[in-house]
């Protein structure tokens, strides 16, 4: 082997070891004591959060997510709050919401167990690394680390909660409390689900609210349908404006239902700008997803959504995603439907959903627009 060849295999080892420490996520890097940002995760300029391309940050001040009292929504006198919630969903796609009911020390627990998982040392998470994107389990990192050629900065824990008795054996035992905490959460995550679902359909003019009845064929299916929760992990970053959380993405399911803790990062598309998410003490902020655009013939829209890094303070945020029984069909409700509007949308399901962001980097809304009649 010529001098020449033997350095190139060198460089290429070098190059794969490295690859493999980007494997093992942000938290890994950063214990590691990095001062700046890899190359692996700077962004071209133009994807730069503060790179404008046609889109500027609102601070705080200038513009807040509507606010659904969850209280009132469950009132005898709902109608006012159920209109809240249609303009809620039609002009921003995300609320927060208050007064959910969730006990404090619920969430609390949840919070802080996340974070002990991921204090854990590389040996104890890394059990729980899969890139079958099927697996009831996932610790990983980026957005899809099989695919994406600049990582983002954030790991996260996947633990899906379709059928509890399952898929529970498989969770982490580590933390001990993990299991219990996030059990109890999803739970509660689950009923609140479930109850914004039916005030969505009412929102929709799809629920015969006469006599008290709420009768609705889809009412039961969306009901029973499927719940994963993800953990996700945003270390402190050394160079926060050259990469992101999380790229512009839109969420596949129904509903999300998200808790943030004390850091601020998540921003949504509005008019043209990027908006901060204020974190309001004791709220969770509930955004629409691709299956509820769809479901809704795009009168409520599932809105495209960034995470930014923070050069001081790591972030936790706990994703509750919501969606339909994995082999059933979405679709325009029919009664959504009519010569005026007509369908907008083909059929879709989540296997379709899965297969596509297998073959190819999800970029921005695409599965979405894929799903789009002309
Ligand atoms: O961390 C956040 O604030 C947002 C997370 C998110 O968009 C997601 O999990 O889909
Ligand atoms: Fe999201």
């Amino acid at each position: 082997m010529s001098p020449g060849m033997s350095l190139a295999c060198e460089s290429n080892i070098q190059n794969e070891s490295i690859e493999s420490e980007f494997q093992k996520g942000v938290k890994h890097l950063c214990e590691r004591g990095i001062k700046s940002v890899p190359s692996k995760y700077i962004l071209p300029v133009l994807d730069q959060p503060n790179s404008g391309k046609g889109i500027s940050s609102a601070s705080n001040s200038d513009l807040k997510l509507p606010v659904i009292d969850f209280a009132k929504l469950q009132g005898s006198n709902r109608s006012h709050a159920v209109n809240s919630l249609r303009k809620a969903c039609e002009e921003f796609g995300f609320f927060q919401l208050v007064n959910h009911d969730i006990p404090r020390d619920v969430i609390e627990n949840t919070v802080d167990v996340s974070k002990r998982f991921f204090e854990l040392p590389f040996e104890e998470r890394s059990k729980y690394m899969s890139t079958d994107m099927n697996s009831a389990v996932r610790y990983g990192t980026s957005f899809n680390q099989n695919k994406d050629a600049v990582f983002c900065w954030r790991d996260f824990l996947k633990l899906s909660c379709h059928h509890l008795s399952d898929v529970l054996p498989l969770w982490p035992s580590s933390p001990m409390d993990l299991r219990q905490a996030v059990i109890n959460y999803s739970n509660n995550t689950k009923f609140l689900y479930q109850m914004l679902t039916e005030a969505i359909l009412e929102s929709l003019g799809l629920v015969d609210t006469s006599n008290n009845k709420k009768e609705n064929d889809e009412l039961e299916e969306f009901k029973d349908g499927s719940q994963l929760i993800v953990i996700n992990c945003y270390p402190a970053c050394p160079e926060p404006d050259l990469t992101l959380g999380m790229p512009p993405h839109s969420d596949y399911g129904l509903l999300t239902l998200l808790l943030q803790d004390e850091v601020e990062g998540l921003q949504i598309q509005h008019e043209g700008r990027w908006v901060t998410v204020e974190s309001l003490p004791d709220s969770l902020v509930v955004n629409i997803g691709d299956h509820l655009e769809i479901f809704s013939n795009g009168i409520y829209k599932s809105v495209l959504h960034r995470v930014l890094v923070n050069p001081s303070k790591s972030r936790i945020s706990i994703a509750s995603l919501h969606s339909l029984p994995f082999n059933n069909v979405v679709q325009p409700s029919p009664k959504l439907i009519d010569e005026d509007n007509p369908r907008h949308y083909k059929d879709t399901d989540f296997a379709s959903f899965l297969d596509y962001n297998s073959s190819c980097e999800p970029k921005k809304k695409s599965f979405l627009e894929s799903r789009k009649l002309t």
